[in-house]
């Protein structure tokens, strides 16, 4: 398993804490300024035209707000909201039960909509476009079909994997908001915004100190911040910025935001494989971690971050990254560094 401080996937003792600190409104929704602009004319026109939205797709990593903007979308249309999500729903009759309790209007939420069941899509295609489904009773020859009118509602789909959601789904969503990880000074509001929520006082350069070092996810920012509210607790009258570093220290999480993984494979690519190409499954076995982990958490971060590549041949370490391991490069020695 990654370190949990920087999973940008949230734990289970999180979510309560989580709720505390959801903004309610787009204008208290901080960053993705483009998203914010196109939910805002969807949900005005629609407001307008006293209909139900478009559906919605929320597309992007982890812990960036696709919860938060489902629960903005209730709140600014005044609609009530109901969750759900893909793992839950494993067959048809899941999905029918859902559809059919909702009231006229209602904001149907499923999180992770690309782990939904064949047989449950195929439902919902129909659901989506005519506000109807078929119920199929009984088998073999006596099955029947039986039509059931749904009350109109609007889909709020999260996923973390767009791309494994079947054509036919995707193109009945009216809008898909493409999410993007936050600039440092969107996250530096993110988290004076929590700390202040949290009463946690900090100085503007503790709060950069932070942001840098968040992984472009304000869930990972939120939680980086506890573990200084906690460090400053204990080394009471520390300065802040001493508090954000001995704590990030603490927690194994560098300048550059990186954890004991993400090092751990930057440095089995730098130093044991020569800078790579290096395959995933060698370098897992390597730092004894799961492909998996590898390829949809450290690795991301890491390419972002310009620290490694990815080349048919494998994964490589880019000169920042050699520099990051410690490596001395040819261009490092000629910048001087
Ligand atoms: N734009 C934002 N402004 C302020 N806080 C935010 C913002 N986006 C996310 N957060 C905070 O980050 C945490 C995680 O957000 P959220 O649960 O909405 O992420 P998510 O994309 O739905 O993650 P997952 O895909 O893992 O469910 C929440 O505590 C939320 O308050």
């Amino acid at each position: 398993m990654t370190d949990p401080l920087v999973d940008p996937v949230a734990g289970s003792d999180e979510l309560a804490f989580e709720g505390a600190l959801r903004p309610t409104s787009l204008a208290e929704f901080v960053g993705q300024p483009k998203v914010r602009g196109q939910l805002e004319v969807l949900l005005r026109a629609a407001t307008i035209q006293e209909r139900t939205p478009d559906h919605i797709l929320l597309a992007g990593p982890p812990g960036l707000g696709k919860t938060t903007l489902a629960m903005i979308i209730g709140a600014e249309t005044g609609r009530p909201i109901r969750f759900s999500s893909g793992p839950a729903i494993q067959h048809a009759g899941d999905l029918a039960a859902v559809l059919s309790a909702l009231v006229p209007g209602e904001v149907l939420f499923v999180d992770e909509i690309h782990r939904m069941a064949r047989s449950a899509e195929e439902m919902l295609y129909l659901a989506m476009e005519d506000f109807k489904i078929d119920i199929m009773v009984g088998k073999g020859a006596g099955a029947a079909s039986i039509p059931l009118e749904l009350a109109p509602f609007t889909l709020v789909g999260a996923t973390t994997r767009s791309g494994m959601l079947p054509a036919p789904l995707r193109d009945r969503f009216g809008f898909t908001a493409h999410l993007e990880h936050y600039a440092a000074a969107d996250l530096e509001r993110v988290l004076s915004r929590s700390a202040r929520l949290m009463d946690v006082a900090l100085e503007p350069a503790a709060l950069g100190e932070l942001a840098r070092r968040s992984r472009g996810t304000p869930r990972i920012a939120n939680r980086l911040l506890r573990r200084v509210r906690d460090w400053l607790l204990v080394h009471e009258g520390s300065s802040d910025l001493d508090g954000v570093r001995a704590a990030l220290e603490l927690y194994d999480v560098d300048e550059a935001g990186l954890d004991r993984i993400d090092r751990a494979v930057l440095e089995a690519i730098a130093h044991r494989f020569g800078g790579g190409p290096v395959g995933l499954s060698t370098l897992a076995a390597t730092v004894g971690e799961e492909a998996d982990t590898i390829e949809a958490v450290v690795e991301p971060f890491l390419v972002r971050e310009g620290l490694i590549g990815r080349t048919p041949r494998g994964r490589i370490a880019t000169p920042a990254g050699l520099r990051h391991a410690g490596v001395v490069t040819q261009d490092a020695t000629l910048d001087g560094v």
